[in-house]
């Protein structure tokens, strides 16, 4: 693979440049100057509809982002991508969660094996140990039907599933409950098994690396939870019938004791904050059912055709992902935030973050030279109306440009009236009111000058039907793309993550020490009276 361009060096960086300096977004008059600019912005994207005309761009704006795409090689790396080459450089692996999602009978071979079969054969087994919890025919050791799912996961083992779970109460089948365990602190497994009957509780541990401190810890605190509270007679089977795994190293799910049986696997090429759609889905299988889960990944799937075929001018993932290069780089907006008018998505933004600060959150590029620009967005975001009642001040008022992502549906999952009211159309007419202030502000009387609203706040809006399992998926795979464009505008490795290993390695060797095996002579001073602290408070 040829290495990264540097996009300083490109000539629509330099036209990009010239644009901002001195650019005086005035949205009123571009709306005003151009009647059609609503319909000519807004863009469709399987069930997707975005809106990008409240953003900062103009035609001139655009051609140079395109450009700038065009420069780099967005489509040429794009193309890479889908077919399996290499493009993660410096794990030398392929990044394939695209073909967890491609239709069964598709084909692609990856290093010389076709991978859409051995995705599917391992659907095919998610889909009948979901059938079996889900119809009661997988049973606990006491032979009583299964209630509950833990899913024992961190990062993309656990923001992902968790994310899906909460954003699709609605289809999850009457009876069963998810829960997630994912911190280290022993609270969060402590307050998670608080009330579960272990009869009927089934624990996956899901780990790519099955190697994660948080999650053996916390699977091995599971499984001590599971013996202590079985009868003595039922404990031999406990483990077999109450822990299933999911993890690319099937020989350490066997170490730990659980049958390679009860394993579901999965692939090096597919990244943790990528890997909703594969084996580490499966307490969101379980939750909503077969069906449900093939319609999440036909969703996927959409979008990844739309990005893959669809020409960069009409480019949903590809034009959102280039505005946020020219908010960032051009702009100096320092964070975006992400505001779904839906409480089912509360989880939203967190899964955002991983995805994209772990994505692209790099100071070289995938050739190991250093980046001469900022890169990765800082992602951030609460369901509206929440928001508004607490940081929409800033947004509207304070100094710094915030892009903000509107996301909203037509219909509610839960129509309830308020007298003659419909309360999803008062949840919908506060996302059009909220997006209309950002844009077009409101002048104050010049002796109140703290009511002034400046507008030319930027905004996308993304709507749909409805928020079904499908349209999840269109919405994780919009922003994956996204995520996308601008690694490769940025020429970094948007699939490693060599940021965590630094911290984690500290942490091990800091174990002792915090234990007071170690005299910590070998720190320094900060962590050492840090440690003092902790070790004379401990009680
Ligand atoms: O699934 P695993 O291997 O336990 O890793 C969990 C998470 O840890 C990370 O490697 C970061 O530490 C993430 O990329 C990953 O999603």
């Amino acid at each position: 693979m040829n290495g990264p361009v540097d996009p300083v060096h490109t000539d629509g960086w330099s036209q990009l440049g010239k644009l901002a300096a001195g650019f005086q977004p005035d949205l009123r008059a571009a709306f005003a100057d151009d009647p059609d600019r609503a319909q000519r912005f807004a863009f469709a994207a399987a069930d997707l509809h975005v809106d990008l005309s409240k953003n900062l761009v103009d035609a001139d704006v655009l051609a140079a982002l395109l450009q700038l795409a065009s420069d780099v090689g967005l489509e040429t790396r794009r193309d890479a991508m889908f077919r399996g080459e290499h493009v993660n450089a410096t794990e030398n692996r392929a990044v394939l969660h695209t073909a967890l999602r491609l239709p069964e009978g598709a084909t692609l071979e990856v290093d010389g094996k076709d991978v859409v079969a051995e995705v599917h054969e391992t659907l095919r087994r998610i889909y009948d140990f979901a059938d079996r919890v889900r119809s009661g025919a997988w049973t606990g050791v006491t032979g009583q039907r299964i209630r509950t799912v833990v899913n024992i996961g961190i990062g993309g083992s656990d923001l992902g599933p968790v994310m899906a779970y909460e954003a699709l109460k609605p289809y999850v089948q009457d009876g069963l409950e998810c829960r997630f365990i994912s911190n280290i602190d022993p609270t969060d497994a402590a307050t998670k098994l608080a009330g579960l009957d272990p009869a009927t509780t089934l624990f996956i541990v899901s780990s790519k690396t099955f190697g994660t401190l948080e999650t053996l810890t916390n699977a091995r605190l599971c499984r001590s939870w599971l013996m202590e509270n079985l009868p003595q007679s039922e404990r031999s089977e406990a483990v077999a019938r109450h822990f299933v795994a999911v993890s690319t190293a099937l020989d350490k799910v066997a170490d730990f004791g659980i049958d390679p049986q009860n394993a579901f696997g999965f692939w090096d090429w597919v990244g943790g904050r990528y890997s909703i759609d594969s084996a580490i889905g499966t307490s969101l299988a379980v939750a909503i059912g077969p069906a449900g889960f093939a319609e999440f990944l036909a969703g996927l799937h959409a979008i990844d055709e739309h990005f893959r075929t669809t020409p960069l001018e009409r480019n949903v993932p590809a034009l959102m992902g280039l505005l946020n290069v020219w908010y960032t780089n051009f702009l100096s907006a320092q964070t975006h935030a992400v505001l779904p008018y839906s409480q089912l998505l509360h989880r939203f933004p967190a899964y955002l973050q991983q995805l994209t600060m772990e994505s692209n959150g790099k100071g070289v590029r995938w050739d190991g030279t250093k980046v001469d620009t900022d890169t990765g967005e800082i992602f951030w975001g609460e369901p509206g109306t929440n928001g508004q009642h607490a940081f929409y001040q800033l947004i509207h008022q304070g100094t710094r440009l915030i892009p903000a992502d509107f996301i909203g549906f037509a219909n509610p999952a839960y129509p309830l009236k308020d007298g003659e009211t419909d309360v999803h159309e008062l949840l919908m007419a506060n996302f059009f009111a909220q997006t209309q202030a950002l844009a077009f502000g409101r002048e104050a009387p010049p002796d109140q000058p703290y009511r002034n609203f400046s507008g030319n706040r930027p905004t996308t809006s993304i709507m749909a039907p409805a928020l079904t399992p499908a349209v999840l998926g269109q919405l994780i795979a919009l922003y994956e793309h996204i995520t996308f464009t601008e690694g490769a505008v940025w020429g970094i490795d948007s699939f490693d993550q060599w940021g965590v290993e630094l911290g984690k390695k500290l942490a091990l060797d800091l174990v002792d020490v915090v234990a007071g095996k170690d005299d910590g002579a070998s720190q320094d001073a900060s962590t050492r009276a840090l440690v003092d602290y902790y070790r004379e408070h401990r009680s």
